[in-house]
This record gives C-alpha cells, sequence and structure tokens, in this order.
C-alpha cells in the first residue's frame, strides 16, 4: 500500500482557508505520487484548538465529510480524513472520518484520550469506541495524538490485528523527541506499521514540532520529516509484517493470564 502523509501548516481557526490548502495539497499529492491512501493530520479545520471552539466547529461533520467524501471519489483514493473539531447534539468532539475510493464514509472515530494540559477535555467530549476499518481489505486502526501515550488503548487495536496504524496528530514541542519515541515503541512493540502525521507552524498558545513518521514493524524509519510542510511517502511491504512475526512472535508468546491476575 502506498501512503502520503501530508504534514500541514493549518490556518487557526479558519475552516475556509484550511479546506483550500487541503485540496491544493491533496490534488499535488495524487499528480506527483498517485498514492492508495492520504492521511491528514489532527483539527485541520481550525486547527488545536480555539477557545471558541463554538464558532466553527463542523455541525454533524457534514461539511468535512461531503468535502472529503468529493475528494477521495475524484481520485480514486483512500483517505484517512485526520480529524476534524466537531459537534453533535451540543457536544464537541475531536473526530476522524475515513473514506474509500469511491467516496464512501466507511469509519467515525472520536478521539478517547483528551489532552488535559490544553484543556481539551474541557471542552470537548472524548469518545470510547476502538478505531479499526479497512482499506482495500487491509486491516488498519486510528488513533488520535495524545492516545498515542496510551500503551493498553493501542494493543486493543494490535489484538484485533490490524496491520497499519494512523496517528493524526497537533503534538507541540517541546515534545518531539516523546512523538517520535513512541510513534517507533508503538510499531515495535506492536509489529505494526505506525503513520504519524503531525502538524507544523503556531497557534496563540503552541508551536507544533512536525516531524512525522512513516515506521515499519521493526522500528525501521520508512519516511521522516522536518518542521517543515512537507509530504511523506512509503510504500509499505504487509509481507515485511508476517517475517518479522516469524522472527520474534510477541503475540504468540504473551501470558495474558499473569496480566489479568496482576491488573488494577
Ligand atoms: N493534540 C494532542 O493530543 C497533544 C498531545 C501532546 O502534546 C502530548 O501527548 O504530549
Amino acid at each position: 500500500m502506498k501512503i502520503s502523509a501530508i504534514q500541514l501548516d493549518l490556518a487557526f481557526d479558519d475552516p475556509l482557508q484550511n479546506e483550500k490548502k487541503i485540496k491544493n495539497e491533496i490534488e499535488k499529492t495524487m499528480e506527483k505520487y498517485h498514492p492508495d491512501t492520504i492521511v491528514l493530520p489532527e483539527m485541520w479545520n481550525v486547527s488545536f484548538f480555539p477557545d471558541n471552539i463554538q464558532t466553527n466547529a463542523d455541525k454533524d461533520g457534514k461539511r468535512t465529510k461531503a468535502f472529503l467524501s468529493h475528494l477521495s471519489e475524484k481520485y480514486r483514493v483512500n483517505i484517512v480524513g485526520g480529524t476534524v473539531a466537531t459537534v453533535y447534539e451540543e457536544k464537541y468532539y475531536n473526530t476522524s472520518y475515513q473514506f474509500d475510493r469511491e467516496g464512501n464514509l466507511i469509519h467515525t472515530y472520536h478521539k478517547v484520550h483528551l489532552f488535559s494540559p490544553s484543556e481539551e477535555h474541557n471542552k470537548f467530549t472524548a469518545g470510547n469506541q476502538l478505531g479499526i476499518f479497512e482499506l482495500d481489505g487491509v486491516k488498519v486502526g486510528i488513533a488520535t495524538c495524545y492516545d498515542l501515550r496510551f500503551v493498553e488503548w493501542i494493543r486493543l487495536l494490535a489484538l484485533s490485528e490490524i496491520e497499519i496504524l494512523f496517528i493524526p496528530a497537533a503534538w507541540p514541542n517541546p515534545r518531539v523527541s516523546h512523538w517520535e519515541t513512541l510513534l517507533k515503541a508503538r510499531a515495535i512493540e506492536n509489529q505494526l506499521f505506525v503513520v504519524g502525521v503531525n502538524s507544523v507552524g503556531t497557534t496563540d498558545k503552541l508551536t507544533f514540532c512536525g516531524h512525522s513518521l512513516i515506521v515499519d514493524p521493526a522500528g525501521e524509519v520508512l519516511a521522516s520529516s522536518n518542521d517543515n510542510e512537507t509530504i511523506l511517502n512509503a510504500t509499505l511491504d504487509l509481507e515485511k509484517r508476517k517475517t518479522i512475526k516469524e522472527q520474534i512472535n510477541v503475540f504468540e508468546d504473551r501470558r495474558p493470564e499473569l496480566y489479568n491476575r496482576y491488573s488494577v
């Protein structure tokens, strides 16, 4: 599967400008790289995140769904649509929508672990469903930014036998080393491909660190970036995951009966 991950400097609280930019970037990506799947960063409609989220949160995700559905159908490409601020029945969510090559919405994920240092938990409602879906017949998973720190949550995805984990993010400085280390660790410990797509640029409070990464199940970096806008590309050889599991099969060697005994 050929992946293109688009690392962007998003306009703060300006969904129209961000839509325009994403449309251009997707056009450019399709012309230059012809990927199977395009991946976007977290909260791309407003950036992470305006205090007055009420103003521009997407009602029922209607606008975002129409926008991404049109692009995925037009370019016959799967889109892992990063996340956007949404509002459903007066509750705000950090929501990710996924589309297949026919423009069908195939999956929706609401961020589960809200980033309390930025007061995200006071503005948004947390989701409570695992993010699992299929792209071109491949089982894949999604988690959003801060979710990456929750090893138990990502393990549940891995135990569901996903092959690729997508992590859209708005991960700021000064924690670039956490971001890179955790992406690699989640790839190695779960023997998965991990596609981490961050933002760059600044808001009134944060500077996003970029350094998006595509990592293979052995923790080898297939594509990396700095803190500029860029498109990362990698072809994921899904057979490699099988070979790695044959060499060190941590899933065969797990002792879940002990983990359950000591669980608190
Ligand atoms: N957008 C986020 O969830 C930020 C997470 C973060 O900065 C961290 O975990 O560190």
